[in-house]
């Protein structure tokens, strides 16, 4: 294990050495390639790079979707590898937060029926209050009765976020979460997941190809071949995306020595 510093306890989501291979001897990719980054509580990350480069194995791997083929990922202090898998299934559903490009909504629950069912699955009572806020806080207050079908996109993706608030949980995964919604309502909800980093101190790691929608969050980490090559700290939307061409530019195996900037830790 390398030890990625963390004096202060920040880190709420860990990850130490992490390869992920898939493939056999003869045909091995490894989608992830001894990544090692700490995210601090209450920051918003965006993760780039190009097709293929691993940012959906890193998400999956740090959220406990997926096993690492070695390497740890802690999250809040858990460390992923040492739970069983029913017991990684109900801290994924009681501490992490998931949204999703096609907001995965259940089309015959209500509104509020959709946004309760995590609390409901972990055999909690929901709290009419703290729904109602929640509700409120994504600007659905009125629309509890509605089904999904009954409403927009955008407003699906606030059902999904008000889902993913409700269980308070540690870190919120999007993946593509703006990538079905059109760019004001994409900014809309953009602004959304910033006022929950800003006013509730949520920690949330975004998947995303957009340099507008990366340009929301604190910091960027751009991936490579599976490494993390580059990050950027409360980007632009055209520093990002004259990062993303430098990296198609890079071709297979971009240097870190090449941006000046390297990995964060
Ligand atoms: N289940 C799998 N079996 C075999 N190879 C896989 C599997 N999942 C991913 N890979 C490979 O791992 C690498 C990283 O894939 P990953 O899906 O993480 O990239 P990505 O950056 O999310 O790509 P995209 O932007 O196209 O979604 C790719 O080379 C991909 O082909």
């Amino acid at each position: 294990m390398t030890g990625t510093p963390d004096p202060q306890g920040r880190h709420v989501v860990r990850l130490e050495s992490v390869r992920k291979v898939y493939g056999g001897a003869k045909n091995e990719v490894a989608a992830l390639d001894n990544v090692s980054i700490g995210l601090d509580r209450g920051t918003f990350t965006a993760v780039m790079g190009p097709s293929g480069s691993g940012k959906s194995t890193f998400l999956h791997c740090a959220a406990g979707l997926d096993r690492p083929t070695s390497g740890s990922v802690l999250l809040d202090g858990v460390d992923l590898a040492k739970l069983k898998e029913r017991e990684l299934t109900t801290f994924r559903r009681e501490r992490i937060g998931f949204i999703f490009q096609a907001f995965n909504l259940l089309p015959a629950l209500s509104v509020l029926d959709n946004v309760t069912l995590p609390l409901r699955l972990a055999g909690k009572r929901p709290q009419k209050g703290a729904v109602a806020e929640v509700l409120e806080r994504v600007g659905l207050g009125g629309r509890e009765k509605r089904r999904p079908g009954e409403l927009s996109g955008g407003q699906q993706q606030r059902v999904a976020i008000a889902r993913a608030l409700i269980t308070r949980p540690a870190v919120i995964f999007g993946d593509e979460p703006t990538g079905a919604l059109d760019t004001y309502t994409a900014r809309e909800v953009l602004t959304l997941l910033r006022e929950a980093v800003e006013q509730a101190g949520q920690t949330i790691v975004m998947v995303t190809h957009d340099p507008v929608a990366a340009s929301h969050a604190d910091r960027v980490l751009f991936l490579a071949d599976g490494r993390i090559v580059d990050h950027l700290d409360r980007p632009t939307a055209d520093q990002v995306a004259e990062r993303m061409t430098h990296l198609g530019a890079w071709g297979t195996r971009p240097a870190a020595a090449a941006t000046g900037q390297g990995a964060p830790r």
